[in-house]
């Protein structure tokens, strides 16, 4: 184990805000985090693999999941389960690796509990006409899927405010660059940073 814990990471926000768009963004750049695969029992989407996207579970296995406690956090959203694998997580935080997280905001605040310290980013859109018209362009929803995951956005709005910081999705780069910032300041915070140079100058 390093002395010095990774960060963890929590990119959340609304559906068809760009979560998963601005995290294949980030992951093309190559940085120094790690992407936890999320556990779902929701039909794989054309051209989606098991292990790589989610790892797709049916309700039974979900349910066995939370059971024995593997999970960090879950949440059931517009009608299936979706949750955290919670071991992943926390042997690539003691080996010292950052996590990010893409989850929902039910299960954001989840983490928030048991991992105060973690980072949580709250991606926005730029307007809720661009969040509808990001979801219609997707086409991977029906149009009550579409009603019903703009209900739920405008709850979820409501608790950016748990948030330690909003970046709105206008441009992925732009998003992106704002994402990066802030993972970069995270790692010069004192709280950070101080393990490492107390056990420096005590050896
Ligand atoms: N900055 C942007 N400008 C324009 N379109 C965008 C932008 N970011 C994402 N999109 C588009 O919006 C749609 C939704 O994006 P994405 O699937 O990444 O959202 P999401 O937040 O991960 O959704 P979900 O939570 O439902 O998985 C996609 O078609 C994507 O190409
Ligand atoms: N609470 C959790 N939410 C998750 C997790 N993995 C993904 N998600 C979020 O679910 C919605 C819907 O995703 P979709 O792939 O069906 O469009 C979206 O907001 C994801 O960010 C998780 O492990 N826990």
């Amino acid at each position: 184990m390093k002395s010095e814990r990774g960060i963890l990471f929590i990119l959340s926000g609304p559906s068809g805000v760009g979560k998963g768009t601005i995290c294949k963004a980030l992951r093309a750049q190559k940085l120094n985090i790690q992407y936890s695969v999320s556990a779902t029992t929701r039909n794989p989407r054309e051209g989606e693999t098991n292990g790589v996207e989610y790892f797709f579970k049916t309700k039974d296995e979900f349910l066995k999941m939370i059971e024995q406690n593997e999970l960090l956090e879950w949440a059931e959203y517009v009608g299936n389960y979706y949750g955290t694998p919670i071991e992943y997580v926390n042997q690539t935080l003691d080996e010292g690796r950052d996590v990010l997280l893409e989850i929902e905001v039910q299960g954001a605040l989840q983490v928030k509990k048991s991992f105060p310290e973690g980072v949580f980013i709250f991606l926005t859109p730029p307007s809720l006409d661009e969040l509808r018209s990001r979801i219609v362009g997707r086409g991977t929803e029906t149009e009550d899927l579409i009603n019903n995951r703009m209900s739920v956005a405008k709850e979820e709005i409501e608790m950016m405010k748990h948030y330690d910081y909003s970046v709105v999705n206008d441009e992925v780069e732009s998003a992106c660059d704002r994402i990066k910032s802030i993972i970069t300041a995270e790692h010069c915070k004192v709280s950070h940073v101080q393990p490492k140079y107390e056990k420096m100058f005590r050896s």
